[in-house]
Parts: C-alpha cells; sequence; structure tokens
C-alpha cells in the first residue's frame, strides 16, 4: 500500500484487490453467504460482460448498507453544456480547430454544473466512441452524486487538486495525476485547494487498458505497479439526497434517503483508479527519426478491429530528446485518426504560441497538420545537441472515429479563429537546387 495525500491506496492495475473498512467486512472463500457479515448487502458490480474472456473481464463485488435500487425513480432533469455522440446539433467540418481554456466560472459552480462537451464520436447507446468535456468547480457537490451509464471516465485535471469520494473510496488527484472512474460508479467531487478544471474523456467503449509492450519486453510505459486504486470507505448517512445518473445523453435525477458512498467492503478488478504521469517511462529514438505517438500511450480502449483504438490516451512529457541528423518536432501529417489535444502544463514542442495550458486542440481525420511555421524554421536549423524537453506536459485522446466539435465548442468566444495562421508562414524554399 502506498501513502499519499494522507490517503491509503491498493497498487496494481486491474488487480484482484480486496479491502475492508470494518473488519472481517469481506465473506471469505465465496461471493454471496446467505447472510453477509454486518448484515450488509452483497451486489456484484460488472464493467464487461460476464462472459468476456478473463483476461479483460471487469468486475467487483462490493458489501454494502443498502443495495443499490433502494432508490427512488429517475426523472429528466436539464443536462446544460453537457452532451453525447451522436452530435445531430451541428454539422462536422474537417477545419483545424483550437481553442483558449474554458474561464473558470464565477457564480457558485459544483462539478456537474461545471461540466462543458467539446467534443464526441461515435454512438453511446452502441458504446462506441467517447465524450470530451471540460470540467470547473469551485464548491463541492452537496449531499448529490453522479454516475455515468454512458461511459467509464478518465479526468485529466489541469488546475487545482479534487477530491473523488466513490462507491470504492477516496482518490485525492492533482494535476500531472489522471482519474479513472468506470462506467456506473457513483462518486461526487470536492475542490480541495481552490478551483478546479481538468479534461475528461468519457469513453463509451471498452474500458481503459494497459497497452502491449511488444518488443520492448515486460517493463516500461505505464507500470502497472504505478496505478493507485482506493481502499474502502463507507458514509452511514441517513439524509435526503439526489442521485444524478447520464443515460443515453440525458441526464436523470433520483432522491436518496441516505448515501450511496455505503460501500463497507469491496473485493474484484473493476474500480476507480489514479496514475502519476510522472512515473511513464518513456521510450523513444536513441538514433534517429521521430517515432510515432502511440509510444506515448499511457492507456487504450481497443475497438473490435485489432490495433485500431476506440480512444488511446497519450501524453507527451518532459524528456531527453537526442536522435541525430532528425527533424525533431512532430512531422506534418495527415491521419486517419482523430486528435484531439489538450495542455496540462508548460510549451508543447509543435506549437510554442497559442497553445496554452488548459486550451484544446482539433485534428481531425485526414486533416493535415504539423508544427507551427516558427517552429519548423527553428527546429530545421536547430544544433542537435541531447536537449531536454522539460517543463511540458501536453496529452492526446486519439480516436478511430470522427471526433465531432459541439455547436458549443465551434462557436464559443474562447474558439481561436485564426488558428490557421500559424502556418501562413510556411514559405517554399525550393529552388531547384539540393
Ligand atoms: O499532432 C500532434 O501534435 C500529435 C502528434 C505528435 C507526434 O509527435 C506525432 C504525431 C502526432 O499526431
Ligand atoms: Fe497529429
Amino acid at each position: 500500500m502506498v501513502q499519499q495525500n494522507e490517503l491509503t491506496y491498493l497498487t496494481g492495475f486491474n488487480n484482484e484487490h480486496e479491502t475492508e473498512a470494518l473488519e472481517g467486512a469481506l465473506p471469505v472463500g465465496q461471493f454471496n453467504p446467505q447472510r453477509c457479515p454486518y448484515n450488509l448487502y452483497c451486489e456484484q458490480f460488472s464493467t464487461t460482460a460476464f462472459t468476456a474472456p478473463r483476461a479483460s473481464n471487469r468486475r467487483s463485488w462490493t458489501y454494502r448498507l443498502r443495495p443499490s435500487i433502494a432508490m427512488g425513480d429517475f426523472t429528466p432533469m436539464d443536462k446544460g453544456h453537457l452532451l453525447t455522440a451522436p452530435l445531430t446539433d451541428t454539422p462536422c467540418p474537417p477545419n483545424v480547430m483550437r481553442w483558449d481554456p474554458i474561464a473558470m466560472p464565477e457564480q457558485k459552480t459544483d462539478f456537474i454544473d461545471g461540466l462543458v462537451t467539446m467534443a464526441a464520436n461515435g454512438d453511446a447507446r452502441m458504446q462506441q466512441g467517447i465524450g470530451i468535456h471540460v470540467y470547473r468547480a469551485n464548491s463541492p457537490m452537496e449531499k448529490r452524486f453522479f454516475y455515468s451509464s454512458d461511459g467509464e471516465m478518465l479526468f485529466v485535471p489541469q488546475q487545482g487538486s479534487l477530491l473523488a469520494k466513490t462507491e470504492f473510496g477516496h482518490l485525492s488527484v492533482s494535476p500531472g495525476e489522471i482519474l479513472v472512474i468506470p462506467r456506473g460508479v457513483k462518486f461526487s467531487v470536492t475542490p480541495t485547494d481552490g478551483p478546479i478544471r481538468g479534461y475528461i474523456c468519457e469513453n463509451y467503449g471498452t474500458p481503459l487498458q494497459l497497452p502491449e509492450r511488444g518488443p520492448v519486453g515486460a517493463n516500461g510505459y505505464a507500470n502497472d505497479r504505478d496505478f493507485q486504486y482506493p481502499v474502502a470507505a463507507f458514509e452511514d448517512i441517513d439524509d435526503d439526497m439526489q442521485l444524478i445518473n447520464k443515460f443515453c445523453g440525458e441526464l436523470y435525477q433520483a432522491t436518496l434517503d441516505h448515501s450511496p458512498l455505503d460501500v463497507v467492503a469491496w473485493t474484484g478488478n473493476s474500480a476507480p483508479y489514479k496514475y502519476d504521469l510522472s512515473r511513464f517511462n518513456v521510450i523513444n529514438s536513441v538514433s534517429f527519426d521521430h517515432p510515432d505517438p502511440s509510444i506515448f500511450t499511457v492507456l487504450t480502449s481497443p475497438s473490435e478491429t485489432e490495433g485500431v483504438a476506440n480512444v488511446d490516451f497519450v501524453i507527451f512529457p518532459p524528456r531527453w530528446m537526442v536522435a541525430e541528423n532528425t527533424f525533431r518536432p512532430p512531422w506534418y501529417h495527415r491521419n486517419i485518426m482523430s486528435e484531439f489535444m489538450g495542455l496540462i502544463e508548460g510549451t508543447y514542442d509543435a506549437k510554442e504560441a497559442g497553445f496554452v495550458p488548459g486550451g484544446m486542440s482539433l485534428h481531425n481525420s485526414m486533416t493535415p497538420h504539423g508544427p507551427e511555421a516558427a517552429v519548423f524554421e527553428k527546429a530545421s536549423a536547430a544544433e542537435l545537441e541531447p536537449q531536454k524537453y522539460e517543463n511540458t506536459m501536453a496529452f492526446m485522446f486519439e480516436s478511430r472515429y470522427v471526433i465531432a466539435p459541439t455547436r458549443y465548442a465551434q462557436n464559443s468566444s474562447h474558439r481561436q479563429h485564426d488558428y490557421l495562421d500559424c502556418w501562413q508562414g510556411l514559405k517554399k524554399y525550393y529552388d531547384g537546387t539540393r
């Protein structure tokens, strides 16, 4: 177990974890005895089909004060700027797009109220594709809890720390770390050191998993042992509460007369987890040429086509650049996969101006892009000494499905309508000589 931010965690990606907040709460040797210790209710929680292959099967057993169905009926509620694929509100133009950060809310805003959807693809009802949201909050969720039936939620904090109180226990997450909350897990979010902002990839598809390592071997990239899971922590609170469910793109609310975070003990491999991106063991060229960014994949949600991701979560972390006789920034490219990027801190090597922390960019399927003109000039003439890239942490949600920006994203005042200008200085140098 790892002690961090005063919270205790269990370690190991996808392990069969077990944890109990009260001694002896976990049944021994079986999952559902006739009567559970402490008179708890037993409830299985599955995020893959019962019959999914053992290697990809995800489920946990929870032991709780009440089963989850001890609740009121769902009624529709306003979903604000929270949208879901398929987006039908606007066409999807092929243009490169970039945005400044969305401003922090001025009024009291909790995690639910501050959610804004920037883009989405696939179809949540088919459990394919992703939603891309920005979260912003300056106050805790008070007596309200959320879960998405549409997808697993990958949080990429950009500003401020948050405490995620979940059915499975508590996780504290700060910029530079990520948090993954499986589809269906009930949770609340509390900002712990001022306003919070970050990105969310709502993954409608197969749960995120670690990519294969191939010839790299048994170690490297994101190592399994660095993923942290919460220990059981339950609330025995009888009070009026609101449970909000995102289902098929709509929000529904139900009333509860108790806290839904009432799991006293759990065992299994489907649970929230966090990961510190600085633990990523970067593997890159030590000879020449700029490899494909798939070398920086932290987590992947595979689609049904081998090697073609529903979504890859890719980071561009601090690292040494040593490639010789090489144009070191990303090459110019056109890619069948669609690329949505964000910046957690510092500067990104392909864009030294305009792509700022909290900002976003979208380069859709087959849309050309690459370094801005100023970066091309500089990198083409640079002395190729070993160089350490520091103060940088960009990331990309890369998906096989075209990523449609929402009407809000296309029309919002923080869209940079002059984004294309950063390439306008690309001159023709060709004059027939070698
Ligand atoms: O477009 C981008 O900036 C992301 C990216 C980075 C890289 O190093 C190679 C390919 C790629 O799409
Ligand atoms: Fe790209």
